[in-house]
């Protein structure tokens, strides 16, 4: 068998992002692509637009111009051109979102909340949190299916979290600060539960940080400033 060099295979990318609030142009120009299986960090000064270009590239928002391409599964979708309700399905089947705070709903149980994608998407809910279970399990959560977000500890909401992301299969994963609440030691921890969670399983990761600890654990880590991403490094391993 011929042994061949995988060249990688972008899963989205965005091209000539513009995004305007009134008179502040939060995104002029940034161009990015991901690649199937990689993980990215988006760095950048405060208000330099990581996270409109996240939300950009996450189908939340819509940019001004520019386009943003998804290719999975062999379908290409041009995700700026997209109504609301495209947008939110796409959102609900190819992507998933873990944020600073968790977003988990508080007066859920653990189970409850990973399984909560699944039945949004239409599953049964037994069918639901079985599907969630091994995910909990697999985030060091076993025997904690049944507490309520406030019964856990920062770290472990947080890879709740990390657990509901994941649990739709979603080849996409964005993280916006996830480990800005937390203290290090806690942040290694998340950090690696993500990074199993996603690059582990082959989907991608693109995370928006303040946190070099958090960058140097990516593939590639991208430097943005006035609203375009300016620099690219490797992180060294
Ligand atoms: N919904 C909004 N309405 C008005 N202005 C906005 C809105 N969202 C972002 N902006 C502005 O766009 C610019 C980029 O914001 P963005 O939140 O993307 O930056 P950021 O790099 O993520 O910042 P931070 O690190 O502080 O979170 C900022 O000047 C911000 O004030």
């Amino acid at each position: 068998m011929e042994l061949q060099h995988a060249s990688p295979v972008p899963v989205l990318t965005a091209t000539a992002l513009v995004k305007r609030y009134g008179p502040t142009t939060a995104l002029d120009g940034a161009n990015l692509t991901v690649h199937r299986g990689e993980a990215v960090a988006v760095m950048g000064a405060s208000g330099s637009g990581k996270t409109t270009l996240l939300h950009c590239i996450a189908a939340v928002i819509a940019p001004d111009s520019g386009s943003v391409r998804l290719a999975v599964d062999g379908q290409e979708t041009e995700l700026a051109a997209l109504d609301e309700e495209a947008r939110s399905q796409l959102r609900r089947t190819r992507f998933g979102f873990v944020f600073q705070n968790g977003m988990l709903l508080p007066e859920l149980t653990a189970v409850e909340n990973v399984g909560l994608p699944l039945m949004v998407n239409g599953q049964p809910r037994r069918a639901a949190e079985a599907a969630a279970g091994p995910w909990l399990a697999a985030m060091g959560l076993a025997g904690m299916e049944q507490r309520r977000i406030g019964q856990l500890s920062g770290g472990q909401a947080q890879r709740v979290a990390i657990a509901r992301a994941q649990v739709t299969g979603a080849p996409v994963v964005f993280a916006d600060e996830p480990t800005g609440a937390l203290d290090s030691a806690t942040s290694d921890d998340v950090m690696n539960a993500l990074l199993y969670a996603t690059k582990g399983q082959g989907r991608s990761l693109v995370v928006v940080t303040h946190d070099p600890r958090v960058a140097q654990r990516c593939d590639r880590v991208l430097h943005m400033s006035d609203g375009r991403i300016v620099r690219e490094e490797e992180p060294a391993r």
